[in-house]
Order: C-alpha cells, then sequence, then structure tokens
C-alpha cells in the first residue's frame, strides 16, 4: 500500500478541514448506536418482570415507550450522522478536486508524458470517489462499529463478567485465522492498483483512438493491450479472492459460533444459579450484536486498504513539484523581441535542439522549417515554456522568459496548434476561451479568421454546441479557423503557430491564409512551416536539421544556396 503513513496522513489532512462536520457525524452516530441497543434493554426489563412473578403491565408500558422514545432518537440521530458525514465528504472531494485540477495546470508537460490520461482521470475521478465512500459511509460505520461492542461488552461485564469474558473466545480465534491469511494483502493491493491503473489508461486510449482502432478493424477483444489489461484485471481479483474468501469466510463462521460457547456455558450457569433468566437472555441476544460488530469492522478493514491505494494516487499528483520557477515579473506593452541563446533541450535521453540561437525581431515573422523530427515544434512551444529548456536562455523584450511570471507569460503569448482542440461548448464560448471580451469582438475576431459566414449558417449560430463528444463535428479547416479566432480575439503581440499540414480543400485554403494574415498583422510571429509555399514571403526562414540551424535567410537566397532548404523546396514542388 505504498507509503502506508504518509496515506493516512493524507486521508486526515483532507478530512481533518472538516473536523466539526466530521465530529458531530460521530458523536451522532455513536448516540444512535446507544439507542440502537434499547430494545434490547426492554426485552431485558419484561424478562425480568416476569420471571420474577411480577406482572406489572403499567411497568412495562413505561419500558415500552421509553423504548419508542429511544427508536425515534436512534433515527434522528443516524440521520443527523449521515448527513453531516456526507456533507463533509462532499466538501472535502470538491476541494481535492478543485486543488488537484488547478495543480494538475501547473504541472510540466513531462508530468503528462510520464501519465496516461486514463491515470490522471482514475485519480481525480474514482479515487477521490473512494474517499468520498470512506469518510460519508465508513467513518460513521466505523464509530458505530467500535461504539456498541465497547457499549455492549461493558454492560454484559457488569451483567455478568465471566460469561461476558467467553465472549472473546471466538473473537481471539477469527481475529488470529485473519491475521494470518491477511499477510501479504498489502502487496496485493500494490498489485491490483498498478492493474487497475492501468486497464483505466488502456480504456481511455481506446476510446481516443476509436477511428483508428476501427479503421484497422481492432475490436477490444483483439486489441490486445485492452485483453491483456482486462485478464491481469481477472487474474488479479481471482487471486485476491482466493487469498481472501476462505479465511474470510472461516472467520466469520467463528464469530458467529459465538453462541456456541455463550449456550453451553450460559446455560451451565443458569442452571447452577449463577446466572438469571433475564441476563442469559440479554446474553444470547446482544452477543449476536457484539460479534456481528466485529464482522463490519473486518470488512472495513478490506474496504480501507483499497482507500489507502486510492489515496496513494492522488497524494502523488499532488506531491508532483509544479512548475514553480516562474519569475515576479508582469510583462507590459510587449515589444515583441524573441531570442533563443545558446538554448539545448531534450526530452528523454538525446538532444533535439543543439545550440540554438535566434534572433526573431518585433514584428517579423520567421518561419522554422526542416525534416520531419528537427525540432520545429519543440523550438516554439519552449517559448511558452511548455517545457523548459535544459541549458541557455529563451528571452522576451531581453529578459528571461523564467523572470515572466506564469500568467503574464500566457497572457502575451498566444498559440495555434495544430491539432485543435474544442471544448465541448457553444462556438461563441470556443472562441472566447474564458477571455474577458465583449460579444462584438468575438464576432469581429470570427470574421478576421474567416469563419463567421460559417457559424452564421449553423441553426443556432454562435450558440451551436460542438465538440469532440457532443454537438455537431467541425471539419479540420474549421477547427482551424477557430482556433485562429481564439487567438485573434487573444490579440497578443507573441505567436506561435504551428502550420496545419493539409488543407481539405483550396477555398478552406485561401480562408485559412487570410485568416493568417489578419492574425500576423504587427505580430512577432514563429510559423512551424510544414509547406514551405506557404512561408515563401516571410522575414526569414530557418532551416533546422536534427536540432540544429543549417541555414536561415530569406526564400531567395536559400534557394540560391542549394543547401537543404533548396531540397525540401523542390521535393515540395514535385508533391
Ligand atoms: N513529448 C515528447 N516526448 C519525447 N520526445 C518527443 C516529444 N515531442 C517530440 N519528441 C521528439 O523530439 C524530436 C523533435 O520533435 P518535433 O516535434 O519538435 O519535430 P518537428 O520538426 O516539429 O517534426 P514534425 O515536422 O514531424 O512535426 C523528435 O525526434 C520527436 O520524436
Amino acid at each position: 500500500m505504498g507509503d502506508l503513513k504518509k496515506n493516512v496522513r493524507f486521508i486526515l489532512d483532507k478530512s481533518g478541514r472538516q473536523k466539526y462536520k466530521m465530529l458531530i457525524s460521530v458523536v451522532s452516530t455513536v448516540l444512535s448506536s446507544i439507542f440502537g441497543l434499547a430494545p434490547y434493554a426492554l426485552i431485558y426489563k419484561i424478562v425480568m418482570l416476569l420471571t420474577s412473578g411480577i406482572g406489572d403491565v403499567s411497568r412495562i408500558k413505561v419500558y415500552v415507550y421509553y423504548t419508542i422514545i429511544a427508536i425515534a432518537l436512534n433515527i434522528i440521530f443516524t440521520l443527523l450522522g449521515l448527513s453531516f458525514s456526507h456533507i463533509a465528504a462532499f466538501s472535502i472531494l470538491y476541494e481535492i478536486r478543485m486543488k488537484a485540477l488547478n495543480h494538475l495546470g501547473k504541472l510540466n508537460m513531462g508530468f503528462f508524458r510520464k501519465h496516461t490520461s486514463g491515470e490522471i482521470k482514475k485519480a481525480i475521478d474514482e479515487d477521490v470517489e473512494k474517499l468520498e465512500l470512506f469518510i460519508a459511509h465508513q467513518i460513521p460505520d466505523l464509530a458505530e462499529s467500535i461504539a456498541i461492542p465497547i457499549i455492549i461488552i461493558v454492560y454484559l461485564l457488569i451483567l455478568n463478567w465471566k460469561l461476558a469474558l467467553t465472549l472473546f473466545i471466538p473473537l481471539i480465534l477469527s481475529f488470529a485465522m485473519q491475521t494470518w491469511i491477511y499477510r501479504g494483502y498489502d502487496a496485493y493491493m500494490d498489485d491490483f492498483n498498478r492493474i487497475k491503473t492501468n486497464l483505466n489508461s488502456v480504456i481511455v486510449q481506446y476510446i481516443h483512438g476509436i477511428n483508428l482502432f476501427k479503421a484497422f478493424n481492432l475490436t477490444a477483444k483483439s486489441f490486445k493491450k485492452y485483453r491483456d489489461a482486462t485478464e491481469d484485471y481477472f487474474n488479479i481479483w481471482k487471486r485476491i479472492t482466493h487469498l481472501t474468501v476462505p479465511g474470510y469466510a472461516r472467520g466469520m463462521v467463528v464469530i458467529d459460533s459465538g453462541l456456541l460457547f455463550i449456550i453451553p456455558i450460559g446455560g451451565y450457569m443458569f442452571l447452577t444459579n449463577g446466572l438469571s433468566l433475564s441476563s442469559f437472555v440479554v446474553f444470547l441476544l446482544l452477543s449476536s450484536v457484539f460479534l456481528t460488530s466485529f464482522q463490519k469492522l473486518t470488512e472495513l478493514g478490506a474496504n480501507f486498504a483499497m482507500l489507502i491505494c486510492g489515496a496513494e494516487n492522488v497524494r502523488k499528483i499532488m506531491e508532483t513539484k509544479p512548475q514553480d520557477n516562474f519569475g515576479e515579473i508582469s510583462m507590459a506593452n510587449t515589444y515583441g523581441k524573441i531570442q533563443f541563446e545558446n538554448v539545448n533541450f531534450k526530452y528523454e535521453d538525446e538532444y533535439v535542439l543543439k545550440n540554438f540561437s535566434l534572433n526573431v525581431e518585433p514584428n517579423s515573422t520567421i518561419a522554422l522549417v526542416g525534416p520531419s523530427g528537427s525540432g520545429k515544434t519543440t523550438a516554439g512551444m519552449l517559448v511558452g515554456r511548455f517545457w523548459d529548456v535544459d541549458e541557455g536562455k529563451i528571452l522576451i523584450d531581453g529578459k528571461d522568459i523564467k523572470e515572466y511570471k506564469q500568467e503574464s507569460l500566457m497572457e502575451n503569448t498566444a498559440f495555434v496548434f495544430q491539432d485543435v482542440f474544442m471544448l465541448n461548448d457553444t462556438v461563441y464560448n470556443n472562441i472566447l476561451m474564458g477571455m474577458d471580451r465583449t460579444e462584438e469582438e468575438v464576432i469581429e475576431a470570427a470574421k478576421k479568421a474567416q469563419i463567421h459566414d460559417f457559424i452564421m449558417s449553423l441553426e443556432d449560430g454562435y450558440q451551436t454546441v460542438v465538440g469532440e463528444n457532443t454537438g455537431i463535428k467541425l471539419s479540420g479547416g474549421e477547427k482551424q479557423r477557430i482556433s485562429i479566432a481564439r487567438a485573434i480575439l487573444k490579440d497578443v503581440k507573441i505567436v506561435v503557430l504551428d502550420e496545419v499540414t493539409s488543407y481539405s480543400d483550396i477555398e478552406n485554403e485561401k480562408k485559412i491564409q487570410d485568416a493568417l494574415k489578419n492574425l500576423l498583422k504587427n505580430k512577432t510571429a514563429i510559423i512551424i512551416a510544414h509547406r514551405l509555399y506557404t512561408i515563401k514571403n516571410v522575414d526569414k526562414i530557418v532551416v533546422l536539421d536534427e536540432g540544429r540551424i543549417v541555414e536561415q535567410g530569406k526564400h531567395e537566397d536559400l534557394i540560391n544556396r542549394n543547401g537543404l532548404y533548396n531540397r525540401l523546396w523542390n521535393i515540395g514542388m514535385e508533391g
């Protein structure tokens, strides 16, 4: 179960913030447990009256009234206990989810390479949900399972301590059996956690790539990764079941067999006048309640093990160090000069940018070109600190980008990615992206991005819902123009644009080129170019090969140089 202490501390810390609600819940549950035992006291009193020969109906009536009141109080306190535990649980869930999502936003992109979206979803969704189950239901259950046996055993010890002590025989036997059986359970839990996380990740991959899987006729059954993951999941459950069920069942039987000890020993005591009939009856009734409370505790123990594993996943996300080396400077009235100074960068072992130095003058457009994998996209992404350089510096307006506040850097740069992500929301909100802009500004941006007419042709205009999962689907070109509209609306000095590799048709292509012209007016822009004829007229073309700049200049100069650019251009023209 990983680092048990840390995980428990994490849960306690999260629960602790709602400690007053939790306390009310626990106290209410204990009170409801006490009142829940009232019917047993009534039986005791009635048997006592009957066996003592005093058939006093009026006293019995009083006892019945007391019992009805106790039952009513039991219901009230149960409701109170559950309500408070639920309120506390949902407040904690809300807090953890908000914090976790906030935290994810601050993590370096490297985190998302190491952890799949399935893993992250499992932690924030399922594992956090387990905390709800634990706090809302199991903490009250736990309070009850501890309070009831204590109250009962104290009562029974007072009634007859010798007989009460016999109840410990099945308890000790069952405990010994289960401890022996559950040894090694922790290791199973770690395996279980790993396998469940993998299953989640494969399912999310399958759903994301469903088009591709269909195209290759890969069903869930024939997709080996999915088959393996479900098989592993099935096997781990089989192993856990084999490990726990026989021991659990035996332990439970021993607990249930408490009466086997109470009946003969109690019966003997009764016959030898060591125990009254009323006490004997109460012993018979309460010993079952006493022992079944321990059954519940065992179940809670198993659930707790699962909870701890889940808590570990959430804790690890929350404890991943955020990208916190942002500075304090705000970027006001950006001039728009970008400089790469001897930048070296690697994702893993191999450098993908090597000694990369480049000046991008304000209000100029440069294009990064080069063979696939030469590092163009990487260079563009580094400007927004999606990753941090390993060596060297990137400067904006003469200052290292690490000196700027994160919000300030993001507020002053716009990125147009190739693969455009659409929120499941209206077209309007997809352009606005939470920015503080008026409706007129949104429409103006859409017009400049050559997407306004298309939006108006939709049944609900700007209020049409689009998205990856629901709503109408947009073509690649339409999505690209919405993404350009977002950047136009953002209206910042620095634009990094990953050019789309192919357009669906000539009309779309012309619209996108017009949209880009509007976007790049008076901006400092870096275009990651795949089709060279679209960037022929930019201020400077920078040619990359295996992470190094090998040529730079204007189109004509580069063509005349007869180097890599010339070769790439000719290949492009042939295509
Ligand atoms: N997130 C990542 N993790 C690890 N390696 C990566 C990652 N992104 C890119 N790479 C690797 O870094 C190198 C440069 O990739 P990059 O995407 O910057 O090249 P590119 O010139 O933009 O390529 P393309 O024209 O095909 O888009 C490639 O070898 C690529 O495999």
